[in-house]
This record gives structure tokens, C-alpha cells and sequence, in this order.
């Protein structure tokens, strides 16, 4: 079948790009090889139901383990889930132009596609092909580092029961926010991060306050923990360990496996297409997401750029500037990223640390507060939680922001707005003199950056 544009995976800048060429009147082939994830990971396996379950741990007032809140919280997040999967499928599926392929591509060559479903198979070709294949867990290279059973990704471990005893590998992103969340439904949490620390990139004073709710949750953090091994033991999993030069061993119920994730180019056969790859295993692209081979994009995780869905959504923005705008769009022309890792309460970032900002060669002005001293806040009082830390990095010679970090009560709200700010230049004093509604969390940047 020919198309003008095929989409290999349903993520959400493939989804995007779609649904916005099908609108202008080009015939689109949307490749997925699975039915279960229409709409992406973002909506079906990811950031969705991990938050739907965080909010769920999050607003029980009793931490102790209960399976069964757990099983309703599971129920609640898969009709959410199946829920926005429907949605999904209808905003393309409903368009004329679409043709939606259940199926697994993989290239026979620049522009044409092999899409296979069981015995099944079908040729597509289409001057225009994103690639929107997403990323895959990275395992340990480490004995016993097999899948199954007790041995999980953030995936598996959605559908799991309850562990009493969790053992995680790794102490990112899903790392923190699982042991969080597992921490909150009850379970033991152990986390093994091969770094001096986890958050290591951060400044001592904001990851000491996630830490601390780490460890009001209960959540046991072992840094610099070398893994050894991992067995499957007949009523529990062990991982074995290197930490201060002695052999440790713990044990638990499940093993979460959460030590960052490679683009998915498996199966693909880039090499047919003549598409070339990067020495991490990205698809290699310039900065406009054009590969190799002309016609050619790769959008989201599996372009080796940073992991988030916001990001895949502006990759999309980016080559739907190339095909139907002034082409002028870059990921140069990205300032002032914000992430967020959803901890309770959740700890958001954008620009550089005050480290960071004195080794680019800036004098810094520091506004920093422990959320609990600032009283122009109220807002975390009113929900319940006055823990964390507003950490605000200034240039002294410009007045401009160069970074924040927020750990508190809304923190993922907060953080764009200061993003905005150092997107457009908006000092320092501005944001300080701003009017902010009363009470929110927002209104905290009054009295914090009135402390410089
Ligand atoms: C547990 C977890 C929590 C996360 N939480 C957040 C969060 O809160 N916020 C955030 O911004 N990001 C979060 N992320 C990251 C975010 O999910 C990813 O960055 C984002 O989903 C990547 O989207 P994508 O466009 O690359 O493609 P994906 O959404 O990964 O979609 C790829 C699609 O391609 C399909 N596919 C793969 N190969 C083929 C093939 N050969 N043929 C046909 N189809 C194929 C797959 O089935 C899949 O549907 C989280 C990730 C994880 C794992
Ligand atoms: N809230 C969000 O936006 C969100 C949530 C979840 C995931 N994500 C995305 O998904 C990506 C993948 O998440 P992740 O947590 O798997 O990766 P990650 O890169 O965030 O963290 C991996 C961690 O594993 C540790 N590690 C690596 N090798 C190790 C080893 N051999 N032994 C012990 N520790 C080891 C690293 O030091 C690091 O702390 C993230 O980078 C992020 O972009 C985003």
C-alpha cells in the first residue's frame, strides 16, 4: 500500500504528526504493533497510570500495606488508562485519511516498510516516514539480570501484586518515584543506586529534602551499591551486591529493574533503509530530527534526545515545521527544559545548579528556603504537607534566572512558570514583584527571591 506518510508507533510525536498531515489532506499510515498501546506509552504503560497510582498512595491517609487499596487503585488507573487508549484511537481513527496497521514494521529499504502480525504481512511505502518507536529498559550486565518472575520493568511491576518487600535497581527518575509510591501502598522499600548518591547531579540541599521524604516513607536508599548478581530464590528474589568493598545481600519479593532505557530500534533494520545510528544505539538525526536517509525522521525517545513526553511533543512540532512550516524550528532553539520527578511532594528543575552555574563562569545570587520557614505560603499547610525546599540560582550581573529547583506541593505546576520566565527573559525582581493568586504555591517566589 502506498501512503504519503507512515508513522512507525504510536508515541506522542508520531501521534501528533499524524493527526496534524492527515487533517491537511495526506493519506497516513499509523503503524502499531500492539493494541494495548495505542495512544503511546506516555498514556498506556507510563506517565499516566504511574501518576494515577501516586495519587492514589498519595491521598491515603493510612500508609500501612493493604493489598486491597492497591487492587482499587490498580482498577481505578486502568479505566483511566483504557479510558484515553479509546480517545486516542478515535482522534485518528475517525479521520478519513488515516489507516490505522496493527502490525511490527521494519524497513526493506528508504521508503518502503515490511509490516508484520502473525503470518501476516504487508508492504507499505511512503515518501514520508517517523520513526516513533520509544525506548526500552536497560538491563544490568550482571548474572541472573533476566526478566520475569520476580524480576521486573516499571511495566511488569504495574501489574504485580502488592510486594511486601521491594527491591529497586536503580535510583532515577522510575526509581525514585516507584520507591515513593510503593513506600506510600506499604511495601518495604530498598533502592541500590550505584552512584556516591542518587539525584547526584543536584545541589546537597535539594536532594537532602528528597531524601527526607524518601525516608519519612520509610524508603531505604543504599548509594554506591555495585550489583553483582541477581537470583531467583523458590520464595523470594536476592540481589547481591558490592558496597564499602563487602558482599551484601538483600532479599524481597519483586526487583524492579530501573537503570535507564535505549532507544528501540530492534527489529527495525535501519541498515535496509541505509538509516544510521548513533554509538549509544540512537537513530542518528540532525537538528531539525531528519535521519540519514531524506524523507526520513525520527521523533522521541528512540532519537536518543532527553526521555520525556513533552519532549516527543515538541519533536513533533519540529518536523511538522520542516513539512508543512517555515522550517525554522531546532532542537537548538529549546531553553529552559523543566523535569519533574513525582515524589510527594514532587521535586521539579530546570537550568543549572548552583554548581553548574559558577563552573559556566557566572557570579550567582542564591534564594533558597526551606518551605516550611516561608510564610507567605500557605498552600502546602492547607494540603497537609509543608515539607521542602524553593532553591532559585540568579545571575548577579544580569538579574536572569539560570535555574531553579522546587521540591513541595505543586512543584510541577510552579516550575513552568519560571521556565516561561527564563525563556523570556524575565528577571529576577520582575518575578519577585508579580502578582500571584492567594493562596498558591506560586505566590512563594514573593518571599523567596525577596531574600536576595
Ligand atoms: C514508568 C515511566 C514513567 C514515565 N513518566 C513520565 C512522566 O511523568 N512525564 C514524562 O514526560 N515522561 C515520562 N516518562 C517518559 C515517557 O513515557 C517517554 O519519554 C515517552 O512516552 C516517549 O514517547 P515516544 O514518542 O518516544 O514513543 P512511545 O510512547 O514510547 O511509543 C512508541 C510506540 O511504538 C510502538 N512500536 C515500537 N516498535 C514498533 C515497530 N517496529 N512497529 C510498530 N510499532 C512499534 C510501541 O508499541 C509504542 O506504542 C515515563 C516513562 C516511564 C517508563
Ligand atoms: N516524571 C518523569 O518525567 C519521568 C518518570 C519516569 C521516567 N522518566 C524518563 O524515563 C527515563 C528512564 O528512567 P530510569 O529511571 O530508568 O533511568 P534514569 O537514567 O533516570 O536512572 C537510572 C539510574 O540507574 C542508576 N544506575 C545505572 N546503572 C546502574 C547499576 N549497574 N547499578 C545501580 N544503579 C545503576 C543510575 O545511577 C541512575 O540513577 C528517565 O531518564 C526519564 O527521562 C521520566
Amino acid at each position: 500500500m502506498e501512503f504519503d506518510v507512515a508513522v512507525i508507533g504510536w508515541g506522542k510525536g508520531g501521534k501528533t504528526i499524524a493527526g496534524a498531515l492527515a487533517r491537511a489532506g495526506k493519506s497516513v499510515a499509523m503503524i502499531e504493533r500492539s493494541t494495548d498501546m495505542y495512544g503511546g506509552a506516555c498514556i498506556n504503560v507510563a506517565c499516566i497510570p504511574t501518576k494515577a497510582l501516586i495519587h492514589s498512595a498519595e491521598i491515603r491517609p493510612e500508609k500501612s500495606f493493604d493489598p486491597d487499596y492497591f487492587d482499587q487503585s490498580v482498577e481505578r488507573r486502568d479505566s483511566l488508562t483504557e479510558a484515553m487508549r479509546g480517545k486516542n484511537y478515535s482522534m485518528l481513527a475517525d479521520l478519513e485519511t488515516v489507516t490505522i496497521i496493527n502490525g511490527t514494521a521494519r524497513f526493506t529499504g528508504p521508503h518502503s516498510l515490511l509490516v508484520e502480525a502473525g503470518d501476516e504481512a504487508l508492504e507499505v511505502t511512503a515518501e514520508t516516514i517517523i520513526i516513533d518507536t520509544g525506548s526500552i529498559p536497560r538491563l544490568p550486565e550482571v548474572a541472573g539480570a533476566e526478566l520475569g518472575g520476580r524480576f521486573h520493568t516499571s511495566v511488569t511491576l504495574q501489574h504485580a501484586p502488592l510486594p511486601e518487600h521491594l527491591i529497586i535497581v536503580g535510583g532515577g527518575y522510575i526509581g525514585i518515584e516507584f520507591a515513593s509510591m510503593f513506600a506510600q501502598y506499604g511495601s518495604e522499600v530498598t533502592v541500590l543506586d550505584k552512584n556516591p548518591r542518587p539525584l547526584h547531579r543536584e545541589d546537597w540541599d535539594v536532594a537532602a529534602e528528597v531524601f527526607d521524604s524518601l525516608a519519612d516513607s520509610g524508603v531505604r536508599l543504599v548509594s554506591g551499591a555495585t550489583v553483582l548478581r541477581l537470583c531467583q530464590e523458590t520464595d523470594c528474589a536476592a540481589v547481591q551486591y558490592l558496597w564499602n568493598d563487602q558482599e551484601q545481600t538483600v532479599r524481597g519479593d519483586a526487583v524492579l529493574i530501573a537503570l535507564g532505557r535505549r532507544p528501540n530500534t530492534d527489529g527495525l533494520d535501519l541498515a535496509a533503509a541505509g538509516i544510521e545510528t548513533t554509538e549509544t544505539g540512537a537513530i542518528k538525526v540532525d537538528e531539525r530530527l531528519a535521519t540519514s536517509v531524506p524523507g526520513v525522521y525520527a521523533v522521541g525517545d528512540v532519537n536518543g534526545g532527553p526521555q520525556f513526553t513533552y519532549i516527543s511533543l515538541d519533536d513533533s512540532r519540529i518536523v511538522l515545521d520542516q513539512l508543512t512550516g517555515s522550517g525554522t524550528r531546532t532542537t537548538a532553539d529549546r531553553v529552559a527544559v523543566p523535569s519533574t520527578i513525582f515524589t510527594t511532594p514532587p521535586f521539579s528543575k530546570v537550568g543549572m545548579t548552583v554548581e553548574e552555574a559558577r563552573a559556566a563562569g557566572h557570579t550567582v545570587k542564591i534564594a533558597v528556603k526551606k518551605v516550611s520557614d516561608i510564610a507567605a505560603m500557605p498552600r502546602p499547610k492547607i494540603v497537609g504537607d509543608p515539607r521542602g525546599i524553593i532553591k532559585i540560582v540568579v545571575d548577579e550581573a544580569t538579574d536572569l534566572i539560570l535555574g531553579a529547583a522546587l521540591v513541595h506541593v505543586d512543584s510541577q505546576e510552579v516550575i513552568n512558570l519560571v521556565a516561561l520566565a527564563m525563556r523570556h527573559g524575565v528577571t529576577a525582581s520582575e518575578l519577585r514583584d508579580t502578582i500571584y493568586i492567594h493562596p498558591s504555591s506560586t505566590e512563594a517566589l514573593n518571599e523567596v527571591l525577596a531574600s536576595i
